[in-house]
This record gives structure tokens, C-alpha cells and sequence, in this order.
């Protein structure tokens, strides 16, 4: 296969160019290069970085979902996961199980139970009574109750991303980071400029990730997408481990109002647990290393709240923060879809702080849209249209 090396100007027509390198756009450039395909990779920063989503060393895997489509979608997410470990020599999750925690009468609890069920994923429902008996770390409330989902685990996301990106340079795909997209130009071929060259193809992925309406905007259109910064935030056990994967402590997720909060067991950092909220403060990409002013961190004020009222073993005062971007739809669905006018343009967006542990499949159905093939999966809950059309440009 033909390569030009990082800089250097590629004079054939690639069949894709995918524009970003965080964990959705490359699971969809590593299934192109799978299937064949010429495919070029393109990165803004030099990598590794942490200025978009998908850095850090753990995300939640799990199959408990209250909708239907995200359930079915894991059963396949699940086995790519694992072909991708076995392909590398490195397992790139950890199984843990995850507990759901809410009111018994809540919606969104019952409809993951129901998931849960229909799916005949293992696990247990727990009463407010019976979890401390089994679970003595979390103190749940009246009226509350739990249900277990066993296959549940945590992603070892920074070896996820880099393998993922190894498998896709070996499959013959050129990556080529510290080069922004600076301009594209639509048409049967796209051409896309970057700092560094221009290149052609075929077909363009655009999977920019808070980034994704700053590309868009040049090619008429722009997303209902709010970008947040987002907490996270690692909390000090009492006694070191007594939260942690090898106590076999379980992820959690806990339906709480107006967002939910969640936390995975001490393992990255011996002795801290990972307990976050699921909301942020609005902020553009380019300023999220500007730190917040202290009156707009509602949300540690309501973990501290939550640590000290659940979890009686951890002390209720973040000892790390660290920092990550979420791009949140409306509804929190993805977008996954073509350029309503640009057929050959395709667009993965908006995966609102849940998109890592689908990232396999959803680069299978970026892949496919790219290569003119029927998606796998039904896309409606995923296609731009659902949105309502914005007001027209006051004259
Ligand atoms: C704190 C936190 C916790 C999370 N927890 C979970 C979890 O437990 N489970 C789960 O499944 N998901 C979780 N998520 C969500 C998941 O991490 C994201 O959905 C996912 O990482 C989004 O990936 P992405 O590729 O869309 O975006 P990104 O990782 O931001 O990638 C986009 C890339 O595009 C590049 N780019 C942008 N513009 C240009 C340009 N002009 N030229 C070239 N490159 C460009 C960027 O530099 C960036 O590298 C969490 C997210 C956060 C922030
Ligand atoms: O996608 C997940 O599994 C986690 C849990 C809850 C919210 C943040 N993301």
C-alpha cells in the first residue's frame, strides 16, 4: 500500500478521510483499514493528549441501559472489545459488575431492569435492605433499590485508544497527528486542508468530538450540541482498597436528579475511588484549561453531598480533579448520519459523556455510511433530522 509519511503531500485519492483520533474516529478509520480501504487518520494534537474525551485510564463498560437501542448495540460492542484485546495481546477491560442505584418507582430504573432482563444479562435485584448485606460500602435509602449487571466493567480507555490506533496503523491506515483540519471542500472528491498538506478522498468522517460545529460551520451546518467541562473527580478511602477491584467493589451508577452520579472502584490511583457527577459547566473546547470560577462547581458541592450520604467509607472531599470534555445532544442520543447536503460526508457527534464503550460498534456504522453500505442498526434514534430545523438567519 501506498503511504505518504506525516507532512508529506499524498498524491493519490484516499477512499476516506477520517478528521479526529479520539476513540470514536479510530475505531472507524480501524474498521476501514480492516476491510481494505486506503484510509487516512487525521489528528490536531500530536498524541497522545488530553484535550478532548476520550483520555484517562478508565471508562464504565456496561450492558445496563434504559434504552432499547444502546442494550442491543453492547452484545456486538462486547465481542469487538474482546477480539480487539485478543488482536493486541492485551485485555483492555477489567470485569468488575456495575450496580444501577434508584428510587424502585423510577422510570429510567425500571426500564434498565427491564433491559437487563430482556437481554438475560446476570445479575440481582437488591432491596434498600438487602444491598448493604452484599455490598457493605453503600448505604442505599428507603424506597431505594439496586439492580446488578454482572457483565459490567471498567475500560482501560488511555490502552484502549492507543491500541485501537496501533491495530489501524498495522492494518496498513496512515495516521498523521499535530495537523488541524483547517479547511474542507465538499464535493464527489473532498479535499481536505490541514497545517500541514492537502489531501483528497472519496468519502470524509468527520469525528472532531467537542470540536465537531466549528468543522461544520464552513459546510452550512451546526448541531444542537452544548460542550461541558467535566469534573472528575477521585475520592480517598478510609481504608486503602476497601472500594477496590480487588475487594471486588462494583462500578455504580446512581440515578439521582437533575443528573445521575457515578463512580468506579480504587484501581488507577491506589486508594482513590473515581466518583463523578454526569453534568458539567458550559465551555468552549479551546478555554476548557481555564479553570472554572469557584461559583460554578455546583457539582462537587452535590458529590461531596452524595459521598458522605452513600458511601461511608470514603471521605467526602476530592483529593484529585481532573479534567475532560463531554458534547452533549439534547436528547443524549448520538449522531450518527451523513451531511444533509454532502452525501459522502459523514458525521459522528454528540456521544454526551456515554459514547466510549459503544465506540466499536459506532465506528462499524460510521464505516459503513462512509462505504455507501446498509448500517447494521437502525439509525433513527441517531439521525440529524430528529432535530427541529434551527430559526432561519435574522437578515
Ligand atoms: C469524564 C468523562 C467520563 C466518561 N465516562 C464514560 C464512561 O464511563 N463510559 C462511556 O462509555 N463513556 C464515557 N465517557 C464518554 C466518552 O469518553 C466519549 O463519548 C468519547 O470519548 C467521545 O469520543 P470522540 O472521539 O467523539 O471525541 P474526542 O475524544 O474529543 O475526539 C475528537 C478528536 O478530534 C480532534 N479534532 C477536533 N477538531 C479537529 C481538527 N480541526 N483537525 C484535526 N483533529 C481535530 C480532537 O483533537 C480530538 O482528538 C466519558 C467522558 C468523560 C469526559
Ligand atoms: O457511560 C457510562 O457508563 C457512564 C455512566 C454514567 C454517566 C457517565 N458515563
Amino acid at each position: 500500500m501506498k503511504m505518504a509519511a506525516a507532512g508529506e503531500p499524498h498524491s493519490s485519492l484516499y477512499d476516506t478521510i477520517v478528521v479526529g483520533a479520539g476513540i470514536q474516529g479510530s475505531f472507524t478509520a480501524y474498521h476501514l483499514a480492516k476491510r481494505g480501504r486506503e484510509t487516512l487518520l487525521l489528528e490536531q494534537f500530536p498524541l497522545p493528549h488530553s484535550r478532548g474525551s476520550s483520555h484517562g485510564q478508565s471508562r464504565i463498560i456496561r450492558r445496563a441501559y434504559p434504552q432499547e437501542h444502546y442494550a442491543q448495540m453492547m452484545a456486538e460492542s462486547y465481542r469487538l472489545w474482546e477480539q480487539l484485546g485478543a488482536e493486541a495481546g492485551a485485555p483492555l477491560y477489567r470485569q468488575t459488575g456495575l450496580l444501577v442505584l434508584g428510587a424502585d418507582t423510577n422510570p429510567e430504573f425500571q426500564r434498565c431492569c427491564q433491559t437487563l432482563v430482556q437481554h438475560r444479562v446476570p445479575g440481582e435485584l437488591f432491596t434498600a435492605e438487602s444491598l448493604p448485606g452484599r455490598f457493605p460500602g453503600i448505604r442505599p435509602h428507603d424506597g431505594e433499590a439496586a439492580v446488578s449487571d454482572r457483565t459490567a466493567g471498567v475500560l482501560y480507555a488511555d490502552r484502549a485508544l492507543r491500541t485501537v490506533q496501533d491495530e489501524f496503523r498495522r492494518c496498513g491506515g496512515a495516521l498523521h497527528d499535530g495537523q488541524k483540519v483547517t479547511d474542507i471542500k465538499p464535493g464527489v472528491v473532498v479535499t481536505v486542508t490541514t497545517t500541514a498538506g492537502v489531501y483528497r478522498a472519496k468519502s470524509l468522517v468527520i469525528t472532531a468530538g467537542p470540536w465537531a460545529n466549528k468543522l461544520l460551520a464552513p459546510l452550512r451546518l451546526q448541531l444542537p450540541l452544548q460542550t461541558l467541562r467535566i469534573n472528575v473527580c477521585y475520592w480517598k478511602e478510609k481504608v486503602p482498597g476497601a472500594y477496590g477491584v480487588s475487594a471486588h467493589f462494583p462500578c455504580f451508577m446512581a440515578i439521582c436528579a437533575p443528573h445521575h452520579i457515578y463512580g468506579l472502584p480504587s484501581n488507577e490511583y491506589p486508594g482513590l475511588m473515581k466518583i463523578c457527577y454526569h453534568s458539567g459547566s458550559p465551555a468552549d473546547p479551546e478555554e476548557r484549561d481555564r479553570p472554572p470560577e469557584a461559583s460554578a462547581l455546583p457539582d462537587i458541592e452535590r458529590l461531596r453531598d452524595f459521598v458522605s450520604k452513600y458511601l461511608p467509607g470514603v471521605v467526602p472531599e476530592p483529593a484529585v480533579v481532573e479534567h475532560c470534555m463531554y458534547t452533549n445532544t439534547p436528547d443524549e442520543d448520538f449522531v450518527l448520519d451523513r451531511h444533509p447536503e454532502f452525501s459522502n460526508i459523514i458525521i459522528g457527534a454528540g456521544f454526551s459523556g456515554h459514547g466510549f464503550k459503544l465506540a466499536p460498534v459506532v465506528g462499524k456504522l460510521l464505516s459503513q455510511l462512509s462505504m455507501g453500505e446498509e448500517p447494521s442498526y437502525a439509525l433513527e434514534p441517531f439521525r440529524i433530522r430528529r432535530f427541529p430545523a434551527p430559526p432561519p438567519a435574522a437578515p
